[in-house]
C-alpha cells in the first residue's frame, strides 16, 4: 500500500438536511486518526479542511429538486482540485466527510488518473438518485449516479469531464434501502450489488473475495467510499439516515482487513459521521478503527 497519505477534511453538510455532519472531520481527527496511521508507519500530511461556503441566506433553494445545488457543486469542485493534486504527486488521498455528496468531488479528482477506476460503495443506500428520482432532493443521495454522468450538469461536469466511472466497475456492499429509480438504474446499467440479503447468505468473507476477484480483472485502481450508515445503527448511531439491519462491527473489520491484504485500494473516503447525533464519538471511533484495519493493523 502507498505509504504517503494525504488527509483531506470536507466539512460539508449541504447535501442533506441534518446539521452536524460538517463536524465529521473534526470528530474523526479527535478520535486519533493521524496517530493511529503513524503507528503503522505511514507518512501523513494533513491538508486541513476544504472551504465549504454556506448559502447566502438560510435558503432551501430546491431548484430542480437539488437542495443547495450551487454550494454543493462549488465545494466539490474545490475538493476535486485538491484530490487531483494529491493523486498527481503520488500520494494516497484519504478524504474525511462530511455528507456523502463529497464523493462526487473525490471521484472527479481521482478518476482523471485512471482508465478504469473501480469503486467499492459500502453503504445502506445506493446514492444513485437524480433530481427527478430523488424522494428528498438531498444531493447526498445522488453522488454515484452523478459519477456515472447521470444528473445535473453542474455536478456531472466537475473538472470538465464525464463520466468519472463506468457502471461495470462499481460494487455496492450493504445495501438495504434503495429507491425505485435507483433499482431501475442498477438493473439497466448492470451494477453489481451485494444487498444485506447476499451478505447474510454468503457471509462477508465470500462477498469481499468475490468483489476483489471481480474488480481485479477490470480496474487499474480502486476507490473505497465508506458511508458509516452501512454499519448497523446500534454500532454507528452518529449518522443522518440510519437504516436498521446493517453490517456489523466484525463484518466491517473483516472487509477492511481483506481489502488491505488485496493491496488494491488506491484511495478512500469515510463519510456521514455526524457527532451531534452520535453517542460519545462512537461513530468517529468506529471510522478510525475501520481505517486502522484498512491500512494494515493486525495482531500478527
Ligand atoms: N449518503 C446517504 N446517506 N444517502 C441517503 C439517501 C437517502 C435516500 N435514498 C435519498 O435519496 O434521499
Ligand atoms: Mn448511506
Ligand atoms: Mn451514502
Amino acid at each position: 500500500m502507498n505509504k504517503q497519505l494525504s488527509i483531506i477534511g470536507v466539512p460539508m453538510d449541504l447535501g442533506q438536511m441534518r446539521r452536524g455532519v460538517d463536524m465529521g472531520p473534526s470528530a474523526i481527527r479527535y478520535a486519533g486518526i493521524v496517530e493511529r496511521l503513524e503507528n503503522l508507519k505511514y507518512t501523513i500530511e494533513d491538508l486541513g479542511d476544504i472551504d465549504i461556503k454556506r448559502p447566502a441566506q438560510k435558503d432551501d433553494n430546491k431548484l430542480d429538486n437539488l437542495r443547495n445545488l450551487n454550494e454543493v457543486a462549488e465545494g466539490n469542485h474545490r475538493l476535486a482540485e485538491t484530490v487531483d493534486e494529491v493523486v498527481g504527486k503520488g500520494d494516497f488521498p484519504l478524504v474525511l466527510g462530511g455528507d456523502h455528496s463529497i464523493a462526487m468531488g473525490s471521484l472527479a479528482g481521482i478518476a482523471k488518473h485512471y482508465d478504469n477506476l473501480g469503486v467499492i460503495w459500502y453503504d445502506a443506500h445506493g446514492d444513485l438518485n437524480t433530481g427527478d428520482s430523488s424522494p428528498s432532493g438531498n444531493i447526498h443521495g445522488m453522488p454515484l449516479a452523478v459519477s456515472l454522468g447521470i444528473g445535473h450538469e453542474k455536478l456531472t461536469n466537475i473538472l470538465d469531464y464525464q463520466p468519472k466511472i463506468k457502471p461495470e466497475n462499481i460494487v455496492i456492499i450493504g445495501a438495504r434501502s434503495l429507491d425505485e429509480g435507483e433499482r431501475i438504474l442498477i438493473k439497466e446499467k448492470g451494477i453489481k450489488v451485494y444487498t444485506m440479503h447476499e451478505v447474510d447468505r454468503m457471509g462477508m468473507s465470500e462477498v469481499v473475495e468475490e468483489t476483489i476477484e471481480y474488480l481485479k480483472e477490470r480496474t487499474d485502481g480502486v476507490h473505497l467510499s465508506l458511508d458509516l450508515d452501512g454499519l448497523d445503527p446500534e454500532e454507528a448511531p452518529g449518522v443522518g439516515t440510519p437504516v436498521m439491519g446493517g453490517l456489523s462491527y466484525r463484518e466491517s473489520h473483516l472487509a477492511m482487513e481483506m481489502l488491505f491484504q488485496s493491496k488494491m485500494i488506491t484511495s478512500a473516503e469515510f463519510v456521514e459521521v455526524n457527532p451531534i447525533l452520535d453517542e460519545k464519538n462512537k461513530t468517529a471511533n468506529m471510522a478510525v478503527g475501520l481505517m486502522g484495519s484498512l491500512f494494515g493493523e493486525s495482531l500478527k
